[in-house]
């Protein structure tokens, strides 16, 4: 199925977002953790929230977690001091996204987790016992979902661990977002420079509720920076978000969105300022990068984006399909050290009638929509429902402000 999406004569919204995904299966752990008897507060419908709750409240022993990372990283990591034997797998893309990292890590504190099909790759069997813990180096540069994954079950190992990061560390705000919610459950961890430690200690359970998605907040950005004339509002963010892709406001003040905050959420409103061309080191908000490539050539602003490193293992190599997909509006990307994308404002024919395929990636479809609002034709996307995986309502949100969507 196709999306043919309009833009509505002028846009008003104010939008009740998703919870964050990361919040909510992060919780989904340390409410398990902590054998809490609340229930977490504005859990999200979506995919990769479903699967965890699902995989968490279930008696089955083999678990399909679909294309969630966080939640192929998380479960591993917590069956594997979960006495008995489990298996976990996911889509296809699932099982050709790395987890070599997690496994060896796991193995080295005591764990036993077995490759079911290719050395590297989901899905794992794994014999789940209580874990030894100790000293362990573990690369910081792939994902730090691995590193989130560990740190959740760390006070529960007999010695506690303490974690050397080697090199780069990547999506570092992920990292403090674990650190913070741990605290809330009453456990504490030192970071410093490359080394993280947790002590042998207990979690304490708390009422818990999960904050609006940032994330999903900078497609509402974008709308806005491509509109000439619209009042968004975006209920449940707070401006001291635990969230990394709150840096989204900031950034998004450069291409001439202002930010307001108030006690229910954000009021978007041009702030008439755009910059020439945008640069940026995404390694912090890897999920904004899509947002930022689509919205910045729309609105004809070159840029230059750096830290892209980890978007090709994520839902789909997101590098070439930006690439791929933005030639068919007419835009030609250039990407170099598999880590950079820039655009200097080189054009191409662009097809008569593009479909933008989504590659099973969510972002693409969310960061794509936008368009909508200065192509005269509208644009025509492919797999919509893709969505569903961090927004499930992301089109009747739409459609509830204006925009005409037909299949
Ligand atoms: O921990 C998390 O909740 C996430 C960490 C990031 O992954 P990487 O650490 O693999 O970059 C991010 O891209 C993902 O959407 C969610
Ligand atoms: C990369 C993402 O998710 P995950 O790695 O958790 O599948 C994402 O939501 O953009």
């Amino acid at each position: 199925m196709n999306y043919v999406v309009k833009s509505p004569v002028s846009l008003k919204a104010s939008i009740k977002l998703p919870a964050s995904k990361s919040i909510c299966n992060r919780a989904l752990i340390l409410n398990a953790l902590s054998y809490s008897p609340y229930e977490i507060r504005n859990l999200s419908d979506c995919d990769d929230t479903e699967v965890m709750v699902k995989a968490l409240n279930s008696n089955d022993r083999d678990f399909d977690i679909k294309a969630a990372g966080t939640a192929m990283r998380f479960l591993t990591a917590f069956l594997s001091k979960v006495v008995g034997e489990w298996t976990i797998t996911g889509t296809q893309r699932m099982k050709n996204r790395p987890i070599k990292i997690l496994v060896d890590a796991l193995n080295a504190l005591g764990a036993r987790v077995e490759y079911m099909e290719k050395e590297g790759y989901p899905p794992l069997r794994i014999f789940g016992s209580a874990l030894q813990g100790g000293e362990i180096s573990l690369a910081g540069g792939v994902s730090s979902q691995y590193i989130s994954a560990l740190l959740m079950i760390a006070p529960l190992m007999e010695k506690g661990l303490t974690l050397h990061l080697e090199g780069a560390v990547i999506s570092k705000p992920y990292i403090n977002l674990t650190l913070q919610l741990m605290e809330q459950y009453g456990v504490k961890a030192e970071w410093n420079g490359q080394t993280i430690k947790v002590r042998p200690q207990d979690y304490h359970p708390i009422p818990f509720t999960v904050e609006s998605d940032w994330s999903a907040a900078s497609y509402w950005y974008s709308m806005m920076a491509l509109s000439k004339n619209a009042e968004i509002e975006l209920l449940g963010l707070f401006k001291n978000s635990l969230q990394g892709d709150a840096a989204g406001a900031k950034l998004f003040a450069q291409l001439g969105v202002g930010t307001t905050y108030t006690d229910r959420g954000v009021i978007l409103k041009h702030n008439g300022n755009r910059t020439k061309k945008l640069n940026y080191n995404f390694v912090n908000e890897p999920d904004l990068a899509q947002t930022f490539v689509v919205t910045c050539v729309l609105l004809n602003i070159p840029f230059r984006f750096t830290g892209l490193q980890s978007l090709k293992i994520k839902e789909t190599d997101r590098i070439e399909a930006l690439k791929t997909e933005l030639r068919k509006l007419g835009y030609l990307l250039t990407d170099s050290n598999d880590s950079i994308l820039e655009w200097n404002g080189e054009r191409c024919e662009p097809e008569t009638h593009p479909v933008i395929a989504t590659y099973e990636d969510h972002r693409m479809a969310m960061a794509f929509a936008p368009a909508a609002l200065i192509l005269p034709e509208g644009i025509e996307i492919a797999d919509p429902e893709v969505v569903s995986k961090s927004y499930p309502h992301y089109w009747e949100d739409l459609r509830s402000t204006g925009f005409q969507i037909e299949e």
